[in-house]
């Protein structure tokens, strides 16, 4: 979806004043037309709010995250902006072209042909026919599902549509993308051409607004952000900010925060990436060349955990005794970059204590000339404190941006302290003691 609603001038790419959003909710469908018929003399509607008194502004070129929790508001913030959804109270200014990574696919006729559909598509987001021939070709071998382009759309697999919508809709050059979660889609490699054509566009300057669940992602790319809920806005400051305060917010409501984290990238379900998966692939050949990298993507063949050199899937962790391994086994195309490797450690309960990224500690990963290879991490004297703890594993690009593969509780640590400290970890700490009263600095 694109619309052009005013000329990109100014420094502002959006600006909102008080935006409020009613709509009116009816218990029963009929409802709906009683209220047409008799609305003026009694009401058969309740209203609800689903965001109110909301102001920001958005400079151009800027990269905005959203956050909250379901329900929070923020899709109906997001399609206001691409004028899907007009506001019931305020003002909102989106100045420039908006192209929308929405609902994917949602303007396709499921009669017509791959490349009738992105002629129409395409004059809805306001290319004409001659800047579509124009355009044709790098569409076409950005979605690549060559001769289905003939075909009826609605004999494509959810992947080909979805590449193709995704080819159409990043085709005319946005001043304005607004994205729904899903930062990359597809799957495989064309998860990883997604990513990098968004972030191609954000390079080119582009404003980006995207909403998602992975803080990770809300703090590596934008510069601002803003947390809504129950409709309103509870936080618009730097990022880093707001993610903190976002994540507190969910720990100290006990909500399970590993909604907040790399582990649940939703963009990309990790379909071999089972525990399982994973540990057969190991066990079947030592963790060595098991799974073969497809073309422009890189896959996990192998997790091995030692505790002091014991292996196994649940370890068994002496508080700020034992020394744990986490060694993760990839294969790459090796054409690619070299992918990074992320750990993180979450309590039972869903409370992330901690976690650990390849990119962030500035370690470039080795590999053979057939793109396989291991990392390892080591945390020494693991300082947890009694408890069951998950661990999940990474594999992403260079960048440690894009995940091309989760797995998700992929050991499980069962640590037991023999001291009476309180908490998740220990922390590094001393002690001092004096005699005698307190004397005036
Ligand atoms: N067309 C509609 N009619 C009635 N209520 C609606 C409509 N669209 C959204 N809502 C309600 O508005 C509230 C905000 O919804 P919205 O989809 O914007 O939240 P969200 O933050 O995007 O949530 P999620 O993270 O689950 O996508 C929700 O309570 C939702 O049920």
């Amino acid at each position: 979806m694109l619309s052009e609603r005013t000329a990109p001038t100014g420094d502002l790419a959006i600006e909102a004043h008080n935006l409020g959003k009613r709509f009116s909710l009816f218990n029963h469908p009929k409802d709906r037309l009683k209220q047409l018929l008799w609305g003026r003399y009694k009401q058969y509607s309740r209203d609800f709010w689903a965001l109110q008194e909301v102001s920001f502004d958005i400079r151009r070129g800027e990269v905005v995250g959203l956050v909250g929790r379901n329900g929070a508001g923020k899709s109906t913030l997001l399609q206001m902006v691409c004028g899907t959804l007009t506001p019931t109270t305020g003002t909102l200014a989106v100045r420039g072209r908006v192209a929308a990574l929405l609902e994917l696919g949602a303007g396709f006729s499921p009669d017509f042909s791959g490349l009738e559909n992105v002629y129409m598509n395409a004059a809805i987001l306001g290319l004409s026919r001659a800047q579509v021939d124009e355009r044709l070709d790098s569409i076409l071998a950005f979605a690549d599902i060559g001769q289905f382009i003939h075909q009826p759309v609605k004999t494509y697999s959810s992947g080909m549509f979805v590449r193709l919508a995704f080819a159409v809709a990043t085709s005319v050059e946005p001043d304005i993308l607004v994205i729904d979660e899903a930062l990359s889609v597809g799957d495989g490699a064309f998860a990883r051409k997604s990513f990098d054509r968004i972030m191609a566009l954000k390079e080119n300057g582009a404003t980006i607004l995207f909403c998602s669940h992975a803080m990770y992602h809300v703090q590596a790319l934008c510069s601002r952000a803003l947390w809504l809920e129950g409709g309103k806005m509870r936080m618009w400051d730097a990022a880093a900010k707001v993610t903190t305060a976002y994540e507190t917010s969910l720990v100290m409501d006990a909500a399970p925060a590993i909604d907040a984290l790399p582990t649940t990238v939703h963009a990309q379900p990790p379909e071999a990436a089972t525990p399982e998966a994973a540990f057969d692939a190991q066990a079947q050949a030592n963790g060595m060349a098991v799974r073969k990298a497809p073309d422009g993507t890189a896959v996990i063949t192998g997790i091995e955990a030692r505790a002091d050199g014991v292996a196994g899937r649940e370890l068994a962790i002496h508080s700020a005794q034992t020394t744990v391994e986490l060694q993760m086994w990839f294969a790459s195309d090796p054409t690619l970059p070299c992918p990074s490797a992320i750990v993180a450690i979450a309590h039972a309960n869903g409370v992330v204590v901690a976690s650990a990224g390849s990119v962030n500690d500035s370690i470039a990963l080795t590999r053979a000339e057939d793109g396989t290879g291991s990392a390892t991490l080591t945390l020494p004297h693991l300082p947890l404190l009694q408890g069951d703890y998950l661990v999940t594993v990474i594999l992403a690009c260079e960048r440690g941006l894009h995940p091309y593969e989760i797995v998700e509780r992929a050991v499980t640590l069962r640590v037991v302290q023999t001291g009476l400290e309180q908490g998740l970890v220990t922390l590094p700490h001393q002690w001092s003691s004096h005699p005698g009263h307190r004397t005036p600095a």
